[in-house]
């Protein structure tokens, strides 16, 4: 396989691309495509875990339910449905045989058409999967606040999953990294804390997990919905969804990012604050070691958010 630009990728022989598996050297878009101009695409991203011949895709069908949700918001009408993409994504894998844990990437565009803002051009659609590790040091990253804001929920719509929406991600965590810290933490318009650039957070206080409720500046994760879950049915832990005041970051006994591509990352360090004893919380522990059994289809009562690949 072709090394990808960056070292660490391998790129995969095969990409679904409106409705075909095509080589990857065939995946190729038009530069006149709407959605490479103003930024009019949804996307998604999805972990596969590769575990005895098996490949485990987690919550594939939730993935798919906010990639419908988000491109409603955009006025775009995917033309296929959630079945076909599940279906697309089973094939895909199928046919790169991966042996390792992978990250897919569904994404919806608007496409070749009028190149005016306001046109409703056809929306193409790709699903790219490929190999991928750890997206962030499993040991515990350090942090820094941002310079940049969320946008207000009137500005824009954080609750989609937008492709123009990742410029300011984009900054914050080069801004981050030439800082010298590992991910970024945006507050959001009011300066309460939202969540990183690619992660949801949550802090713990006292045993009790704390994270910013939906309403507020960040992305529904489904990473951040497991955890609640994992932590409330089978840690019997106490869950409060609460805005967070950017002093409590300093002050908390835990924190951790959660995200399809983060996991639970734990955070050591935030402006130069060492969180707990600066390494990875009893709780943040426990919560990783649940989550990893769980993707792996490992405990029966979550087996219904696994589809399972041979
Ligand atoms: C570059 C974007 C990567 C993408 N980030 C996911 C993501 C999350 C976590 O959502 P979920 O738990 O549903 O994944 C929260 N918040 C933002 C801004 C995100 O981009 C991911 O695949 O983790």
């Amino acid at each position: 396989m072709a090394k990808g630009s960056e070292a660490q990728y391998t790129w995969p022989k095969y990409v679904w691309m409106n409705g075909s598996i095509v080589r990857w050297e065939e995946a190729k878009v038009h530069v006149f495509v709407h959605g490479l101009h103003y930024g009019t695409g949804v996307f998604e991203g999805i972990r596969g875990y590769y575990d005895g011949g098996y490949m485990r895709i987690f919550r594939l069908d939730d993935h798919f339910k906010r990639l419908f949700r988000s491109a409603k918001i955009l006025h775009m009408d995917i033309p296929y449905t959630l079945e076909d993409l599940v279906k697309a994504t089973i094939d895909l894998v199928k046919i790169n045989q991966f042996k390792n844990d992978i990250y897919i990437r569904p994404i919806a565009f608007r496409g070749l058409g009028s190149f005016g803002l306001r046109a409703k051009n056809p929306v193409d659609v790709a699903i790219i999967a490929l190999e991928f590790g750890k997206y962030l040091k499993p040991d515990g990253i350090k942090c820094t606040i941002s310079s940049w804001r969320k946008p207000s929920p009137d500005s824009v719509p954080i609750y989609a999953k937008l492709t123009g929406m990742y410029v300011l991600y984009h900054l914050a965590s080069i801004e981050a990294a030439l800082h010298g810290y590992d991910e970024a933490i945006l507050l959001d318009s009011e300066g309460y804390v939202a969540e990183g650039s690619g992660e949801n957070i949550f802090i713990v206080k006292n045993e009790t997990l704390i994270t910013p409720p939906v309403y507020d500046d960040i992305l529904e994760g489904i990473t951040r919905n497991t955890v609640i879950t994992l932590a409330k049915e089978e840690l019997g832990l106490q869950v409060v969804e609460r805005r967070i005041r950017r002093e409590e970051l300093y002050t908390c006994d835990e924190a951790f990012f959660t995200g399809t591509a983060a996991e639970v990352t734990p955070i050591i360090e935030i402006d130069g604050r060492v969180i707990g004893d600066g390494r990875i919380g009893r709780i943040t522990r426990k919560i990783i070691d649940l989550y990893r059994q769980v993707v792996l289809g490992r405990i029966k009562k979550y087996e219904n958010w696994i589809t399972s690949i041979a």
